[in-house]
């Protein structure tokens, strides 16, 4: 394993809270005390739950959880060295720690991989890890999600555009074997960017503040497309199309799909929408989801998120949502659909060291036939948080990582985007120096393998 930051031929140093003023810089001083404060808010405001169910011990594991929060707060705010985690709870303790000794000699000391000194990448990670670290140190309280509360708002405030979404769906699915191969381009076109323009809907980048769906994500989409800084939708139109087979009976069988999940609320739902979409059109035989294994940067998905999702959905008071959340729930059954979670997902390692540090989760994407990654933390791991010139190559900026054809969806929330035209980045910043970190802008950012020399 790499450790980030370490001086290699041709590869930038990561984005680093280090350079004054920065959006990393910012992020690290201003968002994530506000996100930690926030954190310990929602711990002690459910005080009374805490009691009402574990009693007194509910209250001591409470008060113990803000107090290691508060520590923590503390450190990032005062610029302390990172630590090594301590819970020996979580599989990934090991690679954490491993992390953070090969950060060490690559920044030189101890005191040197600090909350500013470090890249933005990892300590941002390490803030969620030590938040889940507290968490688990504290039964009866240790099956907590500190975030649960913001996650189901935000599905609930987006109500109206899931109910438009998924009457679209259906009007789509009704009609399907009719539906020409051009008009089953363009619901494709229109699903994706659904998908892509459901990234807007994150809680981190907001701190938490509420940034649900309120509009018509269909009406929105013409509107939307000049933000679309590099669109590839073509490419991954033509891989579902080239993965489809001919079997002996003279069926014709499809590929595999797999979704990197980001955020939940408004973004899964577009996100079970275009697997439900790939699924009925025949475009996708599977679909495989990954998922986060404990809560993570504020609004990301995690098996418990997925469920209840899919539940909501089939409760809900309107025909077409919950007759999709019905169909949801038996594509899982039957297993059209899985969910999976790898603690990979939850390390702060960038992805071209994923064959290298979990060659089994390298081995399982490599069975997919497209893998589409959602949002910008993603991104940011795809490139792997550094700072690229913005006319370098997506396949570059990747170094080596290519388990399979793949695709990134994603709004803009941080100083990084690579494989733009020569003088697109500059005219950007004049029309709109907050082009990189306002989420106003998009890509659909396509790589494969197989197209290499
Ligand atoms: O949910 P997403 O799209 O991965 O965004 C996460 C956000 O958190 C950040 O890491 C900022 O703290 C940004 O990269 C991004 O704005
Ligand atoms: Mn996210």
């Amino acid at each position: 394993m790499m450790a980030a930051d370490q001086p290699m031929h041709g590869v930038p140093p990561s984005l680093s809270a280090k350079v004054v003023g920065s959006f990393a810089y910012l992020t690290v001083k201003d968002r994530l005390p506000t996100i930690l404060t926030k954190v310990i808010d929602t711990i002690h405001r459910n005080k009374n739950k805490f009691f009402e169910e574990y009693g007194e011990e509910g209250i001591t594991a409470e008060k113990q959880t803000i107090s290691l929060l508060s520590k923590m707060r503390n450190e990032l705010q005062t610029d302390k060295p990172v630590l090594a985690l301590t819970d020996g709870l979580g599989k990934d303790i090991d690679y954490w720690n491993q992390y953070l000794q090969r950060q060490q000699g690559v920044q030189g000391d101890q005191e040197s991989v600090s909350w500013f000194k470090s890249p933005w990448l990892y300590v941002e990670c390490y803030m969620y890890r030590r938040i889940q670290e507290a968490v688990w140190l504290n039964p009866p309280i240790n099956d907590y999600d500190v975030f649960n509360e913001g996650k189901t708002q935000s599905f609930f405030e987006s109500q109206q555009a899931v109910m438009t979404l998924c009457t679209y769906l259906e009007g789509v699915n009704k009609n399907m074997e009719e539906t020409s191969k051009s008009q089953l381009l363009e619901h494709f076109n229109k699903l994706l960017k659904v998908s892509l323009w459901g990234n807007k809907c994150d809680l981190s980048i907001s701190a938490g503040q509420d940034n649900s769906q309120k509009t018509s994500p269909i009406d929105s989409l013409n509107s939307l497309e000049p933000f679309i800084l590099v669109d590839d939708s073509n490419m991954v139109w033509s891989t579902l199309i080239s993965a489809q087979r001919q079997g002996q009976s003279g069926k014709t069988t499809s590929g595999r799909v797999d979704i990197v999940l980001d955020n939940a609320g408004f973004e899964l739902v577009t996100d079970l929408v275009l697997a439900d979409f790939l699924v009925a059109s025949g475009l996708a035989r599977e679909i495989h989801f990954h998922g986060k294994s404990f809560p993570w940067f504020v609004s990301d998905v995690t098996a418990n998120d997925f469920q209840w999702t899919i539940k909501q959905t089939m409760a809900a008071n309107h025909k077409w949502m919950s007759k999709s959340g019905v169909q949801w729930q038996s594509y899982l059954k039957e297993g059209v659909w899985s969910y999976h979670d790898h603690p990979f997902w939850t390390l702060p390692h960038e992805f071209c060291d994923m064959a290298a540090d979990a060659p089994d989760l390298y081995a399982t994407l490599q069975g997919a036939d497209l893998v589409l990654f959602k949002g910008d933390l993603n991104y940011r791991k795809l490139t792997g948080d550094r700072e690229w010139d913005h006319t370098v190559g997506f396949d570059t900026a990747l170094r080596g990582f290519g388990p399979a054809p793949l695709c990134s969806l994603r709004t803009l929330k941080a100083n990084i985007q690579v494989g733009l035209q020569p003088g697109q980045a500059m005219k950007l910043c004049s029309q709109d120096p907050d082009w990189m970190t306002s989420g106003k802008y998009a890509v659909v950012q396509f790589y494969s393998p197989n197209s290499e020399q």
